[in-house]
């Protein structure tokens, strides 16, 4: 004897959960409506109008790992991912319109579809040859996003030589949510001009140059810092890396040393939220 219900009750329980998704949809949406009459209020609260750019990497950061946090069943946490993110992005644009400039210049189709699954499809996006123009036009916009793919090491020179200062420097990480085999994996580093009501990142970004030529990756590891790019002009090399902002900075020439490289003042080119790393699994199931 077989355990499955009669079709005439599947076809009735079948329609009974199509009740509830239809409930739930309309929560939902009634939710985002709800959302938005809120971030109305807030542009005035906020005065976007008078400060400029409206993005806010701490408190996105910090509302990404509640997301994460609450998470259970089978929907794939990057799928969550993305729905927020389309939320957050949009959200932001209506607070303070802004455009993005993409370094298309070694990979634009992954470039676009990060760019994508992190500012949606409001957002206005313009790809271009490489970091030096998205850096350019970011520094020429008030509210203007740029993401420059991280490559090690730089096949375009030491980009990152433009930042800091007054100017434009790194807000935020990609992707956000670190996992191996996930979609829209281009590690990229975005950038702005200074935002107003700035939080201290949990890692600093700096700069710095060197006389060497041995690899400090690995010293640098053993040190807890990343080197995120380097570029070779003679004798010379010019990093970039990213050391936990907590950390003593004299651990920087310390463990350049270590690599038999002498470096000289690193300088802070910006700062990011640390990524949320999540292991591999089945594709983001977090029970
Ligand atoms: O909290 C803010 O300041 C907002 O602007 C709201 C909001 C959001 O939609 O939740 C939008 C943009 C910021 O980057 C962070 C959060």
């Amino acid at each position: 004897m077989s355990d499955t219900p009669p079709p005439a009750d599947l076809a009735v329980r079948l329609g009974q959960l199509r009740t509830e998704i239809d409930a739930i949809d309309e929560e939902v949406h009634r939710l985002l409506v709800a959302r938005s009459a809120i971030i109305d209020e807030l542009i005035k609260v906020k005065r976007t109008d008078v400060t400029g750019a409206a993005f806010r990497p701490a408190r996105e950061a910090e509302m990404m790992r509640r997301l994460v946090a609450r998470h259970r069943g089978i929907l794939p946490i990057v799928a969550l991912e993305h729905m927020w993110r389309e939320i957050l992005s949009t959200f932001t644009y209506l607070q303070a319109h802004y455009e993005v400039h993409l370094d298309g210049g070694r990979d634009p189709v992954a470039m676009r579809d990060l760019a994508r699954f992190y500012c949606g499809f409001t957002v206005p996006a313009h790809m271009l040859p490489g970091p030096e123009e998205v850096i350019e036009a970011v520094a020429a916009s008030v509210s203007d996003l740029g993401i420059i793919r991280l490559s090690q090491p730089s096949w375009v020179g030491a980009w990152w030589n433009r930042l800091g200062g007054e100017g434009p420097r790194v807000i935020t990480r990609l992707p956000y949510i670190d996992m191996p085999g996930r979609v829209a994996d281009l590690p990229a580093l975005i950038v702005s001009n200074p935002i107003s009501e700035p939080v201290a990142p949990e890692v600093d970004i700096l700069a710095c140059s060197g006389v060497g030529d041995r690899d400090p990756a690995r010293a640098l590891a053993d040190a807890g810092i990343e080197l995120l790019a380097r570029h070779d002009e003679g004798p010379r090399a010019e990093f970039l890396i990213a050391i936990p902002a907590a950390q003593d900075r004299t651990t920087v020439p310390a463990a350049f040393a270590a690599a038999g490289v002498e470096v000289r003042s690193p300088r802070v080119v910006g700062g990011y939220p640390a990524p949320i790393r999540l292991p591999a699994g089945p594709p983001g199931r977090v029970d």
